[in-house]
């Protein structure tokens, strides 16, 4: 199997391009693939398929072998793969998610390679059993979730995938390998759920960081800085345009208010192509 190995912000990918359909070993392959120390190593397995609706179509595995709906930082590196081998010459293209739709995306390029790419992430998901959550709000604000006797105020959306957004003192040091794992498979959460950490510095600027579902600590997420924006808009702490800063870097979120859709722009790259 050819692959590429691709990140957005350390958030690190195997893609493989042409596939007709998801094989039907991909959550093993997942897991075989993704271990960092008997594979490749990746936050997950990124397969780039033919789509009836749109140029491209995306399918992103995490690297515990469950499927996740949708996937910021993936969208952008597939997005860059086709423009990057020339399976498309456009630069404004649609890449069609599991979970979330048919995305818009738009390149700028250097040198004739992708550089930053700016994904229309559609309508955040507020309604609170949407998300999904067991509570029946819409949206979920605010609201308590208690794990080993320690209480966390959060904020819940949904990019397509499931969030939920905790502010927290001093996020960059905040204990994610202790508290991240015990939210992401509580209760309260019936698919699990992608938890972020947040700290609002100014009303343009939050430090997040994130324990994703089925990847555990990863060094960007690009759904979850959708959500972390969301939820920032939503509890008054930063305007509808701010930049999130994750451990790898960082990604400018604008809310826009009269379509409701989030845009994500960030860098995608690529740093080898393998066989394996
Ligand atoms: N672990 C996530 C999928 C990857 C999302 C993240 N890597 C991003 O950039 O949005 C989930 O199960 O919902």
């Amino acid at each position: 199997m050819e692959f590429t190995k691709m990140h957005g912000l350390g958030n690190d990918f195997v893609v493989v391009y042409g596939e007709q359909a998801l094989p039907g070993n991909a959550s093993e392959l997942a897991i075989e693939l993704c271990n960092r120390f008997f594979g490749i190593g990746a936050d997950g397995l990124v397969y780039i398929l033919p789509s009836d609706n749109a140029d491209f179509k995306m399918r992103i595995i995490n690297s515990d072998g469950s499927e996740a709906e949708q996937c910021g930082n993936a969208i952008r590196c597939v997005a860059k793969y086709v423009y990057d081998n020339r399976l498309t010459d456009k630069t404004e293209l649609t890449i069609e998610t599991l979970g979330a739709g048919v995305q818009p995306v738009k390149l700028t390029t250097e040198g004739g390679k992708a550089a930053l790419v700016t994904v229309d992430m559609g309508a955040p998901i507020l309604n609170g059993l949407d998300v999904p959550t067991t509570i029946d709000a819409n949206p979920v604000i605010g609201h308590t979730v208690s794990v080993d006797g320690r209480d966390f105020a959060f904020t819940a959306v949904s990019m397509g995938n499931p969030h939920c957004v905790i502010y927290v003192d001093d996020a960059a040091n905040f204990d994610l390998a202790t508290w991240g794992p015990k939210l992401e498979k509580h209760p309260l959460f019936p698919r699990k759920i992608n938890v972020e950490f947040a700290t609002v510095n100014s009303r343009g600027q939050v430090d997040m960081r994130v324990w994703e579902r089925g990847a555990g600590p990863t060094l960007a997420c690009g759904t979850g800085a959708c959500a972390t924006l969301v939820a920032s808009v939503l509890n008054g702490k930063t305007d509808r345009k701010a930049t999130i800063s994750l451990a790898g870097g960082d990604l400018f979120i604008e809310w826009d208010e009269t379509s409701n859709r989030i845009y994500m722009t960030g860098p995608a790259a690529a740093v080898y192509s393998g066989t394996v």
